[in-house]
């Protein structure tokens, strides 16, 4: 009979010899990466050497070779933490987001970013775009709709007045913990929590903590630092919070819908060329009159544009004037959605184009 031990001396040889070869073949990778750097140009900042379709075309071609037995979600962030560290060489991108540490924005970020990058937390959302605009960050991350509860309205109006584009979008399934210094639910008397998780997790709160006062702030982060000082509190946000501030998890997974998914965009100060699957977010205004909206949407069908979504907002222009945010299917660059605009310059009032950016990636 062989000795277990034995073979398990041997199974970890392999593993080592393995490893050996992955990180001469990640080295080998890096030297190529500098080498494309040289070729854009030496001593250029961080925000010129990246490029967000070049790094969705390779994690499509990664998503395509995969055989298992990782999930397409792991592999891409392992390979994504290879791009980031490749392109960290020259200068790491600096993103900003919605703190403090440990949000679910943050998990974007590192989602998209990897870790190689340098998160920047902020205050509020309307500070990602500021600090984007004034070049004190490359990116910003800022959340735009839940699957549970729709669209995040600051930040499509933030878009009414800034001149973000946006560059790119990221799907974070979002997993709601209850997080206490408590031993038990028993224990607990008063929940903090974001208004939007409090809004996800309704019905679990309603069967499990019936009788506890459920208090609104400003982010789950937020909810976390403040259930760290009393011990009959707890705070819903993510598993990372809560290692983050030292709140142990007392229920796991307590979101009401099993798919719950938050939609982040990526946002930057310039337009980036096609990837091959890219979304095109554009933000168009018409007058209230009868037939506008008909007007603006009939030449996307006539050149066989497929629409997203569209989503309507007081413009901020005029009395009476709406602003639609719409997204389509494409690139900017693409010839249909180019003869559409040209055919709705004369329905319009102003057509702007906010990004055109790769489909979110597993
Ligand atoms: O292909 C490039 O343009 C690179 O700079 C290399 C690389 C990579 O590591 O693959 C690094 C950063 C860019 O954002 C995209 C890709």
């Amino acid at each position: 009979m062989t000795d277990p031990k034995e073979s398990l001396g041997k199974v970890r040889d392999r593993i080592d010899s393995i490893d050996r070869q992955i990180q001469e073949l990640i080295s080998e990778r890096a030297n190529w990466a500098q080498e494309v750097a040289r070729v854009k140009g030496e001593g250029l900042s961080a925000i010129d050497y990246y490029r967000p379709e070049r790094e969705a075309h390779v994690l499509r071609m990664v998503v395509d070779r995969n055989n298992g037995p990782l999930s397409d979600t792991e592999m891409v962030r392992l390979f994504r933490e290879i791009m980031s560290s490749c392109l960290a060489q020259e200068d790491p991108l600096k993103v900003g987001f919605l703190g403090p540490e440990g949000t679910f924005s943050e998990q974007a970020v590192r989602k998209h970013f990897g870790h190689a990058a340098y998160g920047l937390p902020l205050g509020s959302i309307e500070e990602v775009f500021q600090e984007v605009a004034a070049g004190h960050a490359d990116f910003g991350v800022v959340p735009v709709e839940n699957s549970g509860q729709g669209m995040i309205q600051v930040t499509l109006d933030m878009f009414l007045t800034s001149e973000a584009r946006i560059c790119g979008e990221i799907e974070l399934r979002v997993h709601q913990c209850l997080l206490s210094k408590a031993a038990s639910l028993g224990e607990i008397r008063r929940v903090f929590a974001h208004a939007q998780s409090l809004q996800q997790c309704k019905t679990w709160l309603r069967i499990n903590l019936p009788d506890v006062e459920c208090v609104a702030v400003g982010s789950n982060a937020e909810a976390a630092r403040l259930a760290r000082h009393a011990v009959d509190t707890a705070a819903i946000a993510g598993k990372t919070a809560g290692k983050v501030y030292g709140l142990k998890p007392l229920a796991e997974g307590i979101e009401d819908r099993a798919d719950n998914t938050t939609r982040f965009l990526v946002i930057g100060r310039s337009l980036f060329p096609p990837s091959g699957n890219d979304r095109t977010s554009l933000l168009i205004t018409v007058n209230d009159k009868p037939g506008a909206l008909y007007d603006v949407l009939n030449p996307f069908a006539k050149h066989g544009v497929s629409m997203n979504r569209i989503e309507s907002r007081p413009a901020h222009t005029g009395k009476w004037q709406y602003a639609f945010f719409i997204d389509v299917s494409g690139h900017i660059d693409d010839a249909p959605l180019q003869e559409a605009l040209k055919d709705m310059g004369p329905v319009a009032t102003q057509v702007r184009v906010l990004g055109s950016y790769p489909v979110a990636l597993p």
